[in-house]
């Protein structure tokens, strides 16, 4: 197997929101993961978990409270000048959940997909941009003719292919799609899933692929992490994280996702996770750990050993 690039490692990574208020949020709580270059790498886990606020700090939307997050080996989350700031907002793009709200409704489609090549000053002339604009627009399986509409024009699943021709645009290598298709009917979350794969071989890119479930997570990842309460709690292959989930978490995750076959409906068992499971003694240190090649679960050592236990099991 090829060694794998490293294009983003986020090392013990916080971020806390009203710090040292009664109302303090661990939103993220000492995440340590990395992102290889040209793969998927999704994030699951219920509302409220954290997510976002890892993709926002990852990109540095939000200064992080305590961590590093190094892209390229250089740490995003230091002192820089502005133009190295600029330069690395060119490389990270973010795609949102509601491509609605996040296109501004008074600008024509060419305007708001040219947004960051007038930014970036990345067109010389007015006839460059607007060639631009027409290539993007057909990149994404819409054609020259939208670029003169409104948003508000365009169903949602055309919205977020104008939100990812928005992204595009710039030339990104890492783009982090925070729910791209949850807000979409579900026979087009699988047209927009597809375009982001093929766009993914067409311009090398690396996703970070935000998502609170399991089931069109699996399609799009290489690797999945799962989230916790600010905390990452498995992190493993996506196939493998499926066949075989240790954490109670992920199990409880997986067990809520319904499957078209109806014996398996039938006997399909939701597990409800009870953090009081782990009953983990006084000083016992809990940490992600190997329990196979490239799965970590986040465990005491104790845990492990069963884990390890039943992993062929
Ligand atoms: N700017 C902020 N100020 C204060 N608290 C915040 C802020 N942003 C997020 N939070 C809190 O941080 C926690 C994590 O929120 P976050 O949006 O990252 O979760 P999420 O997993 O992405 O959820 P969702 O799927 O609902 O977007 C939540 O408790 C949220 O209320």
């Amino acid at each position: 197997m090829a060694v794998k690039e490293k294009l983003i490692e986020v090392k013990h990574l916080k971020q806390y929101f009203n710090v040292g208020k009664a109302n303090e949020v661990r939103a993220v709580d000492d995440l340590t993961f990395d992102i290889y270059k040209g793969e998927t790498l999704g994030l699951v886990g219920e509302s409220g978990c954290g997510k976002s606020t890892t993709g926002r700090t990852i990109i540095r939307l939000y200064n992080a409270t305590a961590g590093e997050v190094l892209y390229g080996g250089k740490n995003v989350h230091a002192k820089m000048s502005h133009k190295e700031l600029k330069h690395f907002r060119r490389k990270m793009q973010m795609i949102f959940q509601d491509p609605y709200a996040s296109l501004n409704p008074r600008l024509k489609v060419a305007d708001v997909i040219a947004e960051g090549i007038d930014i970036h000053g990345l067109a010389k002339s007015n006839e460059e941009r607007m060639h631009r604009v027409y290539e993007l627009l057909e990149t994404v399986g819409l054609s020259k003719e939208h670029a003169n509409r409104y948003p508000h024009e365009f169903s949602g699943g055309q919205r977020q292919r104008i939100g990812i021709a928005r992204a595009l645009a710039v030339d990104p290598e890492f783009i982090i799609a925070d729910e791209p298709i949850s807000a979409l009917d579900v026979s087009i979350q699988a047209q927009v899933v597809n375009l982001l794969k093929k766009l993914q071989k067409e311009h090398d890119l690396t996703y970070l692929f935000i998502a609170h479930d399991l089931s069109m997570v699996k399609y799009i990842s290489d690797r999945i992490g799962v989230m916790y309460f600010g905390k990452l709690v498995e992190l493993a292959d996506a196939d493998d994280l499926y066949n075989h989930p240790h954490h109670p978490y992920t199990q409880s995750l997986l067990s809520a996702i319904p499957l078209p076959d109806p014996d398996y409906e039938r006997t399909r068992q939701r597990k409800i996770y009870d953090p009081s499971v782990h009953q983990y003694k006084e000083g016992e240190e809990v940490k992600m750990r190997e329990v196979a090649p490239h799965h970590f679960v986040y465990c005491s050592e104790r845990e492990l050993e069963q884990y390890k236990k039943t992993y062929h099991g």
